[in-house]
């Protein structure tokens, strides 16, 4: 089943001059892959992914999400179908430092208002547990190496259930020691849990151990892996 499809997505911007950066991307990801996205930087794979993941409604084509034509759709709808199926992880972890860790990762949750506090508070001590980071749940996140803050973040993005976890570069601000256990806590999410997920990176070594290798080359995709 698909669970992500691009149609003939087009974008140009128009400022300083105009430039088609996006040239009729077709694609789809499917229930339980690991696909990754490469290509030279400004090959416009962080502007197809602010599009796919719903942020972007500025563009040609068609977006489907779980068989539903999301492109068109309102703000508020958007912002609704964000927060129940996508899960967010970026190159910088984006963690409260006021907060716990265990805060941290139940905020996406409160924000969907599906579950009690209480349940939340289970369920991201759940999802802290699948990255062996539950002892450090009642830690301040500033309290924590880069690699910890990174493993938290994928945990967050875990916290409603997503339908698809995207990332933009999730290793990117990591040494290689951090990178490759990032790296393998995405694999455990891949080969345990059957995640969905998306993510882009500069990494060969990260895209290599993905199910599905997507190349993009200035605007196009030039493989589908
Ligand atoms: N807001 C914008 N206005 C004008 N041009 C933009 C804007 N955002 C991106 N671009 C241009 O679009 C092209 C694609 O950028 P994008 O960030 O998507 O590339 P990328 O493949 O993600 O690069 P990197 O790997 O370096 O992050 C680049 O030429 C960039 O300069």
């Amino acid at each position: 089943m698909k669970v992500l499809e691009a149609k003939n997505i087009s974008k140009s911007f128009f400022s300083p001059n105009e430039t088609q950066v996006l040239k009729k991307v077709s694609f789809s990801v499917d229930r339980g892959e690991f696909v990754s996205v490469v290509g030279k930087s400004g090959c416009g794979k962080s502007t197809l992914l602010y599009i796919l993941s719903t942020m972007d409604t500025d563009y040609q084509g068609e977006l489907w999400m779980d068989r539903e034509l999301i492109s068109g759709k309102s703000a508020n709808y958007l912002a609704r179908i964000r927060n129940e199926k996508i899960g967010f992880v970026f190159q910088f972890h984006y963690l409260l430092n006021e907060f716990s860790v265990l805060e941290n990762v139940m905020i996406p949750g409160l924000k969907l208002g599906k579950y009690s506090r209480q349940e939340l508070e289970h369920r991201a001590l759940e999802k802290l547990r699948i990255f062996d980071m539950q002892d450090h749940a009642l830690k301040k996140a500033n309290q924590l190496s880069g690699g910890q803050k990174q493993r938290v973040a994928i945990a967050r993005a875990l916290i409603n259930d997503p339908l698809l976890i995207m990332g933009d570069e999730p290793t990117g601000n990591l040494d290689k020691k951090n990178s490759d256990i990032v790296f393998n806590e995405f694999k455990l999410l891949a080969k345990e849990f059957k995640q969905t997920m998306l993510i882009v990176t500069h990494d060969p070594e990260f895209a290599e151990g993905t199910d599905r290798v997507i190349e993009m080359e200035d605007g196009r995709v030039v493989s589908l892996g």
